[in-house]
């Protein structure tokens, strides 16, 4: 646990600090006892700083009384790992084609290496995370599949989509007051003892659905969703799931996953979706407890 900084304010100072918190009273009442999923990718985990900041804003959500529920990724880890092992590795239309070989590496970086460093930095604010990992308790259920790329169908690997979320095991955590962190690895279903490596933004929508979860909030490397990629004055801060759906077909690969897991989360009755920039120290704070929010919102209608 950190020490407590006991600065001297000005007045002035301590009026602008009780502005922004009480800024949050809104947002700390709609969100109090309300599940929110948070998807933590690779790309926002490359420094020490952000790995911290990530982990002071889930403690903090938890003891405000939110119920955060981290489902993460590992994408530039996997890749580095496989590198370092010489083992090759391609992406098509997005994700990653795994081979035999690297679906070992790909479990290995997320379950072995990630999770549990995730888990450490959390509780460093109080013993709340708890590692799950998607094979964990029937978690997930995962179906191998393929992309289609410019009318061809591709194989994957051991590449699936998660099809079957039993989401007991996650209430039974939150239900004693824990810090779930989920990494994105699920059984396959039709070949037993196997894995699947599944894009995290996916598996991230699959269990906010299965949960009844009020808010979906992916982070990212780049501030949100650009309607002109990569015109940087498209931004789009706002927009329904009927808007998300006309957009769809027109995305490059990265953000297809990414958008199509807020459009899933929200015609699956999750009431907002965002994807925000998580090079931003404190962006799911500022997300979650600010009127404007930052980033991308996806909203049913
Ligand atoms: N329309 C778009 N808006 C924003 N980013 C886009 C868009 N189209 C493609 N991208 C790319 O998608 C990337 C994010 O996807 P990805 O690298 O898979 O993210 P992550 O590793 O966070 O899951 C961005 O860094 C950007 O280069
Ligand atoms: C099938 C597929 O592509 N899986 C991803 C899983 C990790 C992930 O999604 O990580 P990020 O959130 O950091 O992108 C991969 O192997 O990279």
């Amino acid at each position: 646990m950190n020490d407590i900084d006991l600065q001297y304010t000005t007045p002035e100072e301590a009026a602008a600090k009780a502005g922004v918190l009480i800024e949050s009273l809104p947002w700390l009442q709609r969100f109090r006892d309300q599940i929110i999923v948070i998807k933590y990718g690779g790309n926002a985990m490359v420094s020490e700083e952000l790995q911290e900041s990530f982990a002071q804003d889930i403690a903090y959500l938890r003891f405000v009384g939110v119920k955060p529920v981290v489902v993460h990724g590992g994408g530039p880890q996997i890749s580095k790992m496989l590198d370092r092992l010489s083992i090759e590795s391609e992406f098509k239309g997005g994700y990653r084609v795994t081979s035999t070989e690297a679906i070992d590496v790909v479990r290995m970086v997320l379950t072995g290496q990630i999770n549990p460093q995730l888990v450490a930095r959390i509780n460093a604010y109080g013993p709340f995370a708890t590692g799950l990992s998607g094979e964990d308790a029937g978690l997930f259920g995962g179906r191998r599949r393929g992309v289609v790329i410019d009318g061809t169908e591709h194989d994957l690997g051991h590449v699936g989509d998660v099809v079957e979320v039993d989401p007991q095991p996650v209430h039974d955590q939150l239900d004693a007051g824990r810090i779930p962190v989920v990494s994105s690895i699920a059984p396959d279903l039709d070949n037993p003892g196997h894995s699947l490596n599944v894009n995290a933004d996916a598996a991230a929508a699959a269990l906010a659905t299965a949960l009844g979860a009020t808010k979906l909030v992916v982070l990212t490397d780049v501030p949100g969703l650009y309607a002109d990629w990569p015109n940087r004055d498209s931004l789009v801060s706002h927009l329904t799931s009927t808007d998300l759906r006309a957009m769809l077909p027109k995305l490059e690969s990265g953000m297809i996953p990414k958008m199509q897991a807020c459009l899933d989360a929200v015609d699956g009755g999750v009431d907002t979706a965002a994807i925000i920039d998580g090079r931003q120290p404190h962006s799911v704070l500022v997300e979650v407890f600010t009127a404007q929010g930052i980033g991308t919102e996806v909203v049913a209608g």
